[in-house]
């Protein structure tokens, strides 16, 4: 469902190039949890930012949901990312003088569901983060993890078939990051594909699947899914 190949992304800046990804080969199945690791500078985030539609890539072809999304233009690649895509990131991006619940509305407001509708997602994936009953708490009011749980809910919100983490618990100490790690598995288990950037080799080691990036290529050879072999 999701395929790239011989994908190269060079940067630009003044008079010097740098090549974040050449030659980048992948194929990501429905239903994976791919763990992305590799050395700072490798190209892990230039490629999850590619893979989330966020930013273009200068050759190769990648096709997402079977879309050749190299094809679409800025309107189109933004509302392939928007129905299709959820993101968290290290610093979790909340929005501090929302509370959780109208943290969790702004992707459903964005893409105009009705107000009922709504208030339905919101509850749901709130409770689905065990953060129900602090619907009206400020970020502020909550640890690292709980911030983090509370972005996963917005990302979850709008029902995307993948969902893309930059270094997700990259902020939290163990404990907290062994239970965002949980709740992925969890919601990987019902069925999203998540795609996770991690410097930590434990908890990329619990995902079904692990790829290493060196020098901007895929430098070990994608193992099977384990899903896929059991
Ligand atoms: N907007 C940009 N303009 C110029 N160069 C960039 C840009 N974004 C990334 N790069 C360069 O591309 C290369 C890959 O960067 P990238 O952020 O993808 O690495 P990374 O593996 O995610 O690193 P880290 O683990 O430190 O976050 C680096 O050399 C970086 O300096």
């Amino acid at each position: 469902m999701l395929t790239m190949k011989n994908i190269c992304k060079v940067f630009q800046t003044s008079d010097v190039q740098t090549h974040a990804l050449r030659d980048f080969n992948l194929s990501v199945n429905e239903g994976d949890f791919l763990s992305v690791t590799g050395p700072s500078g490798s190209g892990k985030t230039t490629f999850l930012n590619i893979a989330g539609l966020l930013e273009t890539y200068s050759s190769g072809q990648f096709l997402l949901d079977g879309e050749d999304v190299g094809k679409l233009n800025d309107n189109g690649r933004s509302r392939f990312r928007n129905e299709k895509i959820g993101f968290i990131f290290q610093g979790f991006n909340l929005i501090a003088d929302l509370n959780l619940y109208d943290n969790v509305d702004v992707p459903l407001r964005y893409r105009g569901f009705n107000a009922k509708e709504r208030k339905r997602r919101i509850e749901e994936n709130l409770e689905r983060v065990g953060l129900a009953s602090r619907m009206k708490h400020l970020p502020s009011q909550l640890s690292g993890g709980q911030q983090q749980r509370v972005a996963i809910a917005r990302a979850l919100a709008t029902d995307p078939r993948f969902l893309l983490a930059d270094e997700p618990t990259g902020n939290l100490d163990t404990d907290m990051a062994q239970g965002v790690m949980s709740l992925l598995e969890d919601i990987n288990r019902q069925g999203t594909t998540i795609i996770m950037v991690t410097h930590d080799s434990e908890l990329a080691q619990r995902s079904g699947r692990t790829i290493q990036v060196k020098d901007g290529r895929v430098s070990e050879p994608a193992a099977f899914s384990q899903k896929a072999i059991a």
